[in-house]
């Protein structure tokens, strides 16, 4: 990194108005060439915002500047120009397109064409992708259509993408929460991948909530608070998580709850001979007030267990035993697991879990409306009190019930989700990566509010590759060793849990002959 050079990426007061609310005001960020540097903040602070300003989607408030290699581009910055300069970004979201495969999704947005009739020239185009790929290490098959990808794959897809065009020692390249589905090997793969690139002078700006993966491998870190800049590029050396964090909140970050160690209750879920797609006969039970753990490593197939057991997947075979009613998973749709007291919250937001053109409020309220089979209405009085009090207890910004879901932040959409199933009074809750996109303070207001939820006796599952959410939240650990094996632990360390997710299977004893 070179520390005197004009800088790769230089942004001075930048600010974004949405109707009268000022989500970003004066935003300053200087990227070095060859440094990685994090963008860090509470959900809703303005990050996604300042990254949509930078790649054209949102036009700023007059006034400010962003200089890529010294050169002033327009304002509002068009993506075309930003991108010849040198710019690409993976959002929050991945942007891809699921119907496609990895080959023409790597391809989006810079096909390569044959030199007579310019046709996209799919032989060349598959070299570009698995080249890419490669560059990644990632063992993908081009073919393959990106919808049955698992998360960390999609991650990858994504990123390959941003790659693509990248000219060794020149470019930024914008991460926006993408690293997250990674697991640790590939985070470190890609880490070192990274590092590669950059020691070649490619810059990265990176957006994570993950202080950690901050502190560890970014050098410099720019702190927002409220669409404000607190803290402009931090040597990351000097810095704590704590102190981060507190630059972040305004404040110390709450602790989690730790469950209290005690008998082990009666089973109130109960899931048996589960066959389906990452499970061939698996067996488990979650007790009434019990939060249970389930993890492995990203893409092993665990991934499929929360929705073969809430009935969002079909299963080959498998009962689940719920709250006195026993549902027969192959047959059974989500509908019927709904009915017995059975709630999700699916990993995926945006695809499976709230209607984003719809309010905070109808999206709470949404899941109560045939909770009973015949209720087509509820009371608006229940549906303010049940809307206030999310709000209240997971600390949804901005405040304001009647606002869109897709106008809130990523973070905040996640408590909304959040809230809307545990609105409908569960008898067992799975969820799914329930701490993605989110802040260290919202982390800490969601696993409490899982853990209250436990404690007024709810049976929870809870399906996370986060090893401290774990640690912290679970009364016992499931690991995935494969789809006929679970390993069960109970720790309150972080690194007994990825220790007993990477170890190898104990080989099954050989039967002797008799
Ligand atoms: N299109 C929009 N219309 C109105 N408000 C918006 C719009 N997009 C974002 N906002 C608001 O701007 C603020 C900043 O959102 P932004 O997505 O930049 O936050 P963030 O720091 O990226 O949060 P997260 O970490 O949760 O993704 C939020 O209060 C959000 O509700």
């Amino acid at each position: 990194m070179t520390a005197g050079a004009t800088p790769r990426l230089e942004v001075a007061g930048i600010g974004k108005t949405f109707g009268s609310a000022c989500v970003l005001s004066d935003a300053r960020l200087t990227v070095r060439p060859g440094q990685l540097h994090a963008l860090v903040g509470q959900n809703g602070s303005g990050k996604s915002t300042l990254v949509k300003v930078l790649t054209g989607y949102h036009a700023p408030d007059a006034g400010g500047t962003i200089r890529v290699d010294g050169a002033e581009l327009r304002l509002p910055v068009r993506w075309a120009q930003a991108h010849a300069a040198g710019v690409s970004v993976v959002h929050q979201d991945l942007g891809l397109l699921d119907h496609l495969t990895v080959a023409e999704n790597i391809g989006v947005g810079g096909y390569s064409r044959t030199r007579y009739l310019r046709r996209v020239d799919w032989r060349a185009q598959r070299t570009v992708a698995a080249k890419a790929l490669r560059s990644l290490r990632l063992d993908l098959d081009p073919a393959a259509p990106v919808g049955t990808l698992d998360a960390a794959h999609r991650a990858g897809v994504a990123i390959a993408r941003a790659m693509r065009d990248l000219v060794p020692g020149a470019g930024l390249v914008i991460l926006d929460e993408s690293t997250r589905s990674l697991g640790r090997d590939e985070l470190r793969r890609f880490h070192e991948m990274l590092r590669r690139v950059m020691d070649t002078g490619t810059s990265v700006l990176l957006v994570s909530h993950s202080l950690d993966e901050v502190l560890t491998f970014a050098d410099r870190v720019t702190v927002l608070r409220d669409g404000r800049v607190v803290g402009q590029d931090l040597d990351t050396a000097g810095q704590t998580e704590q102190a981060v964090a507190r630059l972040m909140l305004g404040k110390d970050v709450d602790r989690v709850t730790a469950p209290v160690a005690g008998a082990r209750p009666a089973p109130a879920a109960q899931v048996s001979g589960l066959h389906g797609p990452g499970a061939a006969g698996l067996d488990l039970s979650i007790g009434a007030g019990e939060v249970v753990g389930l993890t492995g490593i990203p893409g092993s197939g665990v991934e499929h267990l929360p929705y073969l057991i809430a009935g969002a997947r079909p299963a080959r075979a498998g009962r689940l035993a719920v709250g006195g009613a026993v549902v027969d998973l192959p047959k059974a749709g989500v509908g019927a697991c709904i009915r017995a007291g059975v709630a999700l919250v699916p990993e995926r937001r945006d695809r499976d879990g709230l209607a984003m053109s719809l309010s905070v409020r109808d999206n709470i309220c949404l899941p109560r409306l045939r909770r009973d089979g015949r209720r087509y209405w509820v009371g608006r009085r229940w549906q303010q009190r049940e809307t206030a009090e999310a709000i209240r207890s997971l600390g949804i910004r901005p405040n304001a019930p009647m606002r869109l879901v897709g106008e809130l932040s990523g973070g905040n959409q996640q408590k909304v989700l959040l809230a809307k199933w545990m609105s409908v009074g569960p008898k067992l809750v799975i969820l799914h990566e329930p701490t993605q996109a989110v802040d260290v303070g919202a982390r800490s207001d969601i696993l409490n509010a899982v853990r209250r939820a436990a404690d007024s006796g709810v049976a929870v599952l809870l399906v996370s590759a986060e090893a401290a959410d774990l640690a912290a939240a679970c009364d016992r650990i499931l690991v995935y060793h494969g789809p006929d094996r679970l390993e069960e632990i109970r720790t309150d360390d972080p690194d007994t849990v990825l220790d007993a997710v990477y170890a190898t299977a104990p080989t099954p004893p050989t039967p002797t002959a008799s």
